[in-house]
């Protein structure tokens, strides 16, 4: 008896490790960062550098179940195709390593403690935006837009530019301008991120029948697309310092400089469509981009770096003047 339990313990051990694992990769994690990224940056540029950090925590929390949900119930959905392509043939349903029903479950489970965390800690606007965020991203995007629309990630990407709402709503129970700004950069820098992406994997999609840009106008009408939302996602950024003045000099110069890198790769794709090399270049930076022009929204609102910049013109201002004097 003493030796069946000691053989049997560490592949007991190991299984259970491996539904971990399974229901870890259901929520597909690494998308789930920089979701959490942008709503950090909301909450910090709502609170003006100075986050309660109990409800810095819980939002995030709250935001990455939510997250979580919503991937879950995109996997248990779209396993038919997940299982034919090649980048998704891994997958815990496909795989069958998770039921479709367990894992629904688990989404399910995963909602209720995210809108219980979120109204308890944040408030309810908070919770009802994360919620909406799962029904979007799983009605309008998947269940609608995905298989039918040549427009389905315009469209459906307004899902993923919902977390930087939940952070602001978070800190002061509304949504501001600058939320909505927030919402908008995000918006119109999904179709850059995803059509490089679908351009790299084209034949996957054409293969499910799912109508992505690419499959259906083309390499080069993509590119020409991307390069237009390129150019509209550039200046927007630049809104959140004039006219709404919620960020300073340390965000301006970040985002004009990461912005002009997203514009030379964009570019460069607009001349060289057929390029899958420069299409993976493109898609790859989008995740930087986004990611550290959040770092910068943070960095940005910090009273440190205020005190900092305020000082620095200061002495400027004082140099030209005894200089001119
Ligand atoms: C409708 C909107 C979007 C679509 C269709 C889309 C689609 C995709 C796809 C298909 C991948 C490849 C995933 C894989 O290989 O398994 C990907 C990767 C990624 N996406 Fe998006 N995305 C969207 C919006 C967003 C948003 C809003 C964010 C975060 C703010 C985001 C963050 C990421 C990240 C971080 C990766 C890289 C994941 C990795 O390293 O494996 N995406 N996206
Ligand atoms: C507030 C809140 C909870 C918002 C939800 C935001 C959310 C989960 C956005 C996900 C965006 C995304 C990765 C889409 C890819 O889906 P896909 O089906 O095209 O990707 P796939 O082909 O890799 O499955």
């Amino acid at each position: 008896m003493q030796e069946v339990l000691t053989n049997n313990s560490p592949r007991l051990h190991e299984n259970f490790s491996q539904v971990v694992k399974s229901y870890y990769q259901l929520t597909k994690p690494r998308i789930i960062l920089l979701l959490l990224i942008t709503t950090s940056a909301g909450m910090w540029m709502a609170a003006k550098g100075e986050v309660d950090p109990l409800l810095l925590v819980s939002t995030i929390t709250g935001g990455a179940l939510a997250s979580a949900s919503a991937n879950t119930i995109n996997c248990v959905y779209d396993s038919d195709i997940d299982y034919i392509m090649e980048r998704t043939r891994w997958r815990p349903i496909p795989s069958g390593r998770v039921k479709k029903r367990d894992a629904l479950i688990f989404a399910i489970a995963l909602a209720t403690i995210s809108f219980t965390l979120l109204t308890v800690v944040a408030n309810l606007l908070a919770a009802l935006l994360a919620m909406s965020g799962i029904v979007f991203y799983v009605l309008i995007y998947t269940h609608w837009l995905k298989r039918h629309s040549v427009q389905n990630i315009v469209i459906g990407g307004a899902a993923g530019a919902i977390p930087p709402l939940v952070g602001w709503a978070a800190v002061t129970g509304d949504l501001s301008w600058g939320a909505w700004l927030l919402f908008g950069i995000i918006f119109l820098w999904t179709p850059p991120h995803f059509w490089a992406l679908a351009m790299m994997i084209r034949d996957e999609y054409e293969g499910v029948g799912v109508p992505m840009l690419p499959v259906i106008e083309g390499d080069e009408e993509t590119a020409r697309q991307i390069w237009i939302y390129t150019l509209l996602m550039l200046p927007a950024t630049l809104l959140l310092v004039y006219p709404l003045n919620l960020a300073g000099g340390v965000y301006a110069g970040t985002a004009i400089f990461l912005g002009a890198i997203f514009a030379q790769k964009a570019w460069l794709l607009l001349q060289t469509p057929e390029d899958k090399n420069v299409a993976r270049s493109l898609f790859k930076y989008s995740i930087l981009y986004l990611m550290l022009l959040c770092a910068g929204i943070v960095v940005d609102s910090l009273p440190a770096t205020h005190n900092f910049t305020t000082a620095v013109v200061q002495n400027v201002h004082t140099l030209i003047s005894a200089v001119v004097m």
